[in-house]
């Protein structure tokens, strides 16, 4: 059995001197949707390519559901599906039309599966109407269904949400959670927008400049992104006393050096402060910390924001 779907070993891919992946070591577990971000020309889609037998690394190896020989990796790519880029549809078909000519493509067997497929991504009252008068939401739909034929176990998508408003982001995330929950397919999802992968993703890779920075759970990088407000005064019982019975909240932590992180409240400043004032104590330091998401991402990468 196999514990990780991919492992990327020391994966380097060069174009005329240009390092567009360097040395990447990244691994997604098995069940876990991993959120990959970083900039346009991070190295997202050169990986993407690589994994799924479109491109050749120049160095490095890639292993798929344990195994990185290379017979064995032409078979287990076929366990695999992929959105990379826009989806490829034909325009003057039908949804159910695309999945058939796809199935008939790709040698899979039973032609009930176009019809599960379509019920699986909400697709199924699309009836008469062509491809090409879709919206880019049920492009994206007829995609994900064309790249669930096989019944894959790992979903590889490249940008996914690229282009859809947030109605379509929210729903294509919640359709892509409910194929992880549901069917136990892993996910890997590429994105340059570290919020658009939040509410979904379990892990977290992120790439800046072909290099792998950071590999983390949605756990950790919501620690790392709390915000709360840092509280020192001259007498911590008493201000946690005050916290409770006036702010009526223990969503709080008392460090050893006594100073307090309050972390609900956080949008009322001016009550909290006016609350230890009143009871007497004297606030030494009263700030507001942690960041957003994408003021992480921004720091992490480096401070540039022009993603
Ligand atoms: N076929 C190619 N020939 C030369 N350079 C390439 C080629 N493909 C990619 N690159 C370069 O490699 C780098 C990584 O590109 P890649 O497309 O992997 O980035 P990305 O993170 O997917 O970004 P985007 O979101 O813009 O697709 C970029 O500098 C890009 O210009």
């Amino acid at each position: 059995m196999y514990e990780y779907v991919l492992k990327t070993n020391q994966l380097s891919k060069k174009f005329k001197g240009h390092t567009a992946l360097d040395k990447v070591n990244l691994s997604i577990r098995k069940g876990s949707i991993y959120g990959f971000i970083g900039q346009n020309g991070a190295g997202k889609s050169t990986l993407i390519r690589i994994v799924t037998g479109l491109a050749f690394p120049t160095e490095g190896t890639v292993e798929l559901f344990g195994t990185s020989e290379e017979q064995a990796l032409i078979q287990a790519r076929k366990r695999v599906g992929s959105i990379i880029e826009s989806p490829a549809l034909f325009p003057y078909m039908t949804a159910s039309e695309n999945l058939e000519a796809n199935r008939i493509l790709r040698g899979i067997p039973g032609k009930d599966c176009v019809h599960r497929m379509l019920q699986q991504v909400g697709l199924q009252g699309a009836g008469k109407k062509k491809a090409k008068n879709f919206s880019l939401g049920m492009k994206q739909r007829l995609g994900l269904a064309i790249a669930l034929l096989g019944d894959p176990e790992f979903l590889i998508l490249d940008e996914p949400t690229n282009g859809l408003d947030p109605m379509g982001v929210i729903e294509m995330r919640e359709l892509l959670k409910q194929l992880n929950r549901e069917l136990g397919i892993t996910i890997l999802i590429s994105s340059h927008i570290l919020s658009e992968l939040h509410l979904m993703a379990t892990h977290y890779g992120i790439i800046h400049h072909g290099k792998l920075l950071e590999q983390l759970t949605a756990e950790e990088l919501d620690e790392k992104c709390q915000q709360y407000v840092f509280i020192k005064v001259d007498n911590p019982g008493k201000a946690t006393t005050v916290i409770q019975n006036e702010l009526d909240t223990a969503d709080f932590e008392v460090m050893q050096d006594g100073s307090i992180k309050l972390f609900s409240r956080i949008e009322q400043p001016g009550k909290i402060s006016l609350a230890l004032f009143s009871a007497g104590l004297e606030i030494e330091k009263f700030m507001p910390m942690g960041e957003d998401l994408e003021s992480y991402f921004t720091k992490r990468i480096g401070g540039n924001v022009h993603v």
